[in-house]
């Protein structure tokens, strides 16, 4: 099993005082190598999960585990360690280091990683996205659509075990969802990784074999939004 999760529970502090519990998860797992997308409404909780899944943040009670590592025994250094590791994460705000150009990014996503630099793969996945030829562009050089594709081709840099990915192509035309999506399904099935897809979209959804509806595992109804 890459990811199990059991009875889960995160509540946040809110900003008027009292606190919103967003997540009662009793179970939920993911197997070596699976594809899973996991659709919810709109502030239902789903980067929330992400969140946890990736040790971004602590839940306030539960077990989550990614290839039988206990994320919640281990110090924020450690999370930050196994994370570096183990995951890769197409955020839904990108986070692109502005400084460095669109490879210099997809590089860091190696590095981070294992340790390991290999430029022939950092190119390759550049090509596969469609960006050969804006590699020594800066993010703020390129279109919001190419930054979240440089942002997946960084993702996969490391060859994880898990990739979360938050609305992978909510900013890029449908043609290049289409690509971005073939793109992320076949590398993760080349390369044995596991994948969990956040999307609003159901044409998207409707393409995977296992669809995950938030209401359904989280006992906890969500807000209106
Ligand atoms: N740091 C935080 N502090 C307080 N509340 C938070 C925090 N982060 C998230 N929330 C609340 O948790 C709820 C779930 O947010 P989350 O971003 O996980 O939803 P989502 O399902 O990903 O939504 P969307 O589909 O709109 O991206 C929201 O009500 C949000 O206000």
């Amino acid at each position: 099993m890459t990811l199990a999760i059991k009875d889960l529970v995160k509540t946040f502090a809110q900003p008027g005082g009292g606190s919103l519990t967003v997540l009662d998860v009793p179970e939920y797992s993911i197997a070596k190598g699976e594809q899973a997308v996991l659709i919810g409404q709109s502030g239902g909780g789903k980067t929330t999960m992400l969140h946890l899944i990736a040790g971004l943040m602590l839940p306030d009670s539960g077990s989550i585990a990614v290839d039988g590592l206990e994320l919640t025994r281990l110090s924020e250094q450690g999370r930050d360690r196994f994370r570096a590791a183990s995951i890769g994460y197409v955020f839904q705000t990108f986070n692109l280091l502005p400084a460095f150009t669109a490879i210099e990014n997809v590089k860091l996503g190696m590095t981070f990683g294992r340790g390991v630099l290999d430029p022939v793969r950092a190119m390759s996945l550049l090509d596969r996205v469609g960006l050969a030829d804006r590699a020594h562009y800066r993010p703020k050089q390129l279109s919001v659509g190419q930054q979240q594709r440089v942002c997946i081709a960084r993702a996969l840099a490391s060859k994880p075990k898990l990739l979360l990915a938050d609305e992978p192509t909510a900013n890029v035309d449908p043609a290049s969802a289409e690509t971005v999506l073939d793109l992320i399904r076949s590398t993760c099935r080349d390369e044995d990784i596991a994948l969990l897809l956040v999307t609003h979209s159901m044409d998207i959804a409707s393409r995977f074999d296992r669809v995950d509806d938030l209401a359904t595992i989280n006992r906890v109804m969500s807000p209106t939004p």
